[in-house]
Order: structure tokens, then C-alpha cells, then sequence
């Protein structure tokens, strides 16, 4: 691109919990998926890590939305309003000034044409020009760095925010998919429930991702255990401040019925796999991408489960977003991308 050029190339994994942007192939802004919005004129007053930090703590003037549920855009205003404001974020920070923009979209894979129909609009509204858009299992394993035009099975299995992905890529598509919405963030409800029936303490969505982060395990047993956590909170009951340390064993169990339904999705994805392409899968195993492949245990338990080497991809949450900077550069050439 020419340096008077007025069209800005952008790459945009729009996801659940975070949104990342990729300009020049740096990441120029990765921010969680939240803002806060004045209630009465509806104004924006704090997009990604600032709107963040005020959720759970709004007075009765503010309110803090996550304009995606699942996957998909649920609020289509804030999102908009969540695009163009991460857009001008990068854009004062790198000094760029953008009238049109070529840009590449994560989506789904699952994606309805309603939804497909949102993001683009979205985009187009925050000043994109020319959108296209790539579903995202797709996106992680470009961004893992897999051929995907090769004549060679691959499966994905991206657990994000709001939605796990598990698709089988070869000769530059998608040959099947699954996307089941148990991912992270079910992860960390499952997590304030348990801390509210069993510890009878409120916990927030903040605190319990921490949690998560902290000592959440796939297995019951780990080799390198982490120290417990110690959370504080008011007791449900008579509101007093409590202390309750949490050990990651506790937490294995509290999340096992989640961790088994992601497991039953991945041997349902295998079985529906034409018998070609599984021993290819089998020969380089199965690659897990997306902010929930870090959960600890996680690639040994599936490993263990399915008979299959699981490999973490080398930076999870960036995968999707790499993938969708690599589309960029290879327009033309992709015929996958959607118009
Ligand atoms: N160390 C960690 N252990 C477990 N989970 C984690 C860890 N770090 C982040 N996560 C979880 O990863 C999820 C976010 O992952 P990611 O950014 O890939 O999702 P997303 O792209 O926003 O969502 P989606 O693809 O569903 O739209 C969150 O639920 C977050 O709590």
C-alpha cells in the first residue's frame, strides 16, 4: 500500500470476550469486547479495557454492554459503536487517519446469513469500504500456520468466549464443522455458581474469570499444581466480607460437566470425519486454539481421552487474529474469503 494511499487494510477478529486489530501485521488493539454507554442519551463513554474496568461497578447513569453473546453480535448498535471506537483507538494511537477501509472479519463458522448479514453492516457502518469476511476455524489455523490449501486433513478446535469451533480443514475449506456454544465463558459461570451454592459468596464475572485463570483444570490432578486462590467477597447470607481459598481440584469438578460437553463435540466432529482425512488428523494431530485451550490439563485430558496427540497453538488467544492478517495480504488469492 502506497503511503498516500487513503485506504487502510485492517484485520479484525471480532470475538466474544476480546476483539483484537491487526494493522501492517502488528497488533495495534487487543481489548476486551465491552462498552460503557451513558443510559439516558446512550452516548458512548468507554470502549475495551476501560469500559472493562467499570463493569460490575456502574451507577445507575452508566451501563456496560459485551455486544456479542456467543459468537455472534447480540446488540448491533453497541457493536458498532464498540468497531468504530477500537478502530479510532488504533487510529489516534498510530496516528493514522482512515476515510475507507479494506478490512477481513472473523466470524463463526456456524454463522446464519442474518448474523453474517450484522457483522458486515457493522463494519461497513465503522467505515469499511471493501469488508470480507473468514470464518474463524479457518482464520486459526491460518494463524497456526498450517497450509490450509494442501490436500492434507486438519482439525481445529478453537474454544473461545462464547462459542467452541472443532472444524476439518483441507484444500482451502471447511469440509465439516461443529460449533457447540459451551467456551469460556461458561467456564466462568460455572464457576460463580459454584462459589455461590457451595461458599454461599457473590462472586462477579471479573473475580470468577480470575478464578478461572488462577487455578482452573481440566484434570483432578496435575502435575505442577498452582497455589490455591484466595477469594473475597460478602457472604450471601449476612453480607459480612469472606475468605475463601480454592484449589484448583475444587474447581475441575465445578466445571467438569462443561469440559465433558466440549470432549463430546470433538469425538462426534472425529466420527463425522470422512476416513481419508482422519488418519491424516491422527498423523498430525489436532491443534487447539482460542483463549479456553489454555485452561490447564486440557490437551492432556483430550489427549488421554481420544488417542490423539492434542498441540496447543503458540499463542492461543492471538491465533484467530493472525489468521485474519494473513487473509488480508492474500485477498486475491483466497478464495474462501466471503464478499
Ligand atoms: N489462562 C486461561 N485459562 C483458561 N481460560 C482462559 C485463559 N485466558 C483466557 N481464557 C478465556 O478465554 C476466553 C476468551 O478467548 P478468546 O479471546 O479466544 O475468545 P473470543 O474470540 O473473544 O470468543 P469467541 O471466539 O467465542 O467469539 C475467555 O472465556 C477467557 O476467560
Amino acid at each position: 500500500m502506497g503511503l498516500f494511499s487513503f485506504t487502510k487494510e485492517i484485520a479484525i477478529d471480532l470475538g466474544t470476550a476480546n476483539t483484537i486489530i491487526i494493522h501492517n501485521d502488528k497488533i495495534v488493539i487487543d481489548e476486551p469486547s465491552i462498552v460503557a454507554l451513558e443510559k439516558r442519551t446512550g452516548k458512548l463513554m468507554a470502549v475495551g479495557r476501560e469500559a472493562k474496568l467499570m463493569q460490575g461497578k456502574e451507577n445507575d447513569g452508566i451501563e456496560t454492554i459485551r455486544p456479542l453473546r456467543k459468537g455472534v453480535i447480540a446488540n448491533f448498535n453497541a457493536a458498532e459503536m464498540m468497531i468504530r471506537g477500537l478502530i479510532k483507538k488504533a487510529s489516534s494511537k498510530n496516528n493514522w487517519f482512515s476515510p475507507s477501509m479494506k478490512m477481513v472479519v472473523g466470524i463463526p463458522s456456524g454463522s446464519t446469513e442474518v448474523e453474517i448479514r450484522a457483522v458486515r453492516d457493522s463494519s461497513e457502518h465503522a467505515g469499511g469500504r471493501d469488508v470480507y469476511m473468514i470464518y474463524e476455524p479457518m482464520a486459526a489455523a491460518l494463524g497456526i500456520g498450517i497450509d490450509v490449501l494442501a490436500p492434507q486433513g486438519n482439525m481445529i478446535v478453537d474454544i473461545g468466549g462464547g462459542t467452541t469451533e472443532i472444524a476439518v480443514i483441507s484444500l482451502g475449506g471447511i469440509v465439516s464443522n461443529k460449533s457447540i456454544q459451551v467456551a469460556g465463558d461458561d467456564l466462568t459461570d460455572d464457576i460463580m455458581e459454584h462459589m455461590s451454592r457451595v461458599h454461599n459468596v457473590k462472586v462477579g464475572e471479573r473475580t470468577a474469570e480470575m478464578i478461572k485463570i488462577h487455578v482452573g483444570s481440566a484434570l483432578t490432578e496435575l502435575e505442577n499444581p498452582p497455589e490455591d486462590f484466595i477469594v473475597h467477597g460478602p457472604n450471601k447470607m449476612t453480607a459480612l466480607p469472606m475468605e475463601v481459598p480454592v484449589s484448583y481440584q475444587e474447581i475441575s469438578h465445578c466445571i467438569e460437566k462443561s469440559i465433558s460437553r466440549i470432549e463430546a463435540a470433538v469425538l462426534q466432529a472425529l466420527d463425522e470425519t470422512p476416513p481419508e482425512l482422519y488418519s491424516d488428523i491422527v498423523m498430525n494431530g489436532i491443534f487447539l486454539a482460542g483463549g479456553g485451550a489454555m485452561l490447564r490439563g486440557l490437551d492432556k485430558r483430550l489427549t488421554d481421552k481420544i488417542g490423539i496427540q492434542f498441540h496447543i497453538a503458540e499463542d492461543p488467544l492471538l491465533a484467530v487474529a493472525k489468521g485474519t492478517g494473513v487473509a488480508l495480504k492474500n485477498i486475491e488469492t483466497f478464495s474462501f474469503l466471503i464478499r
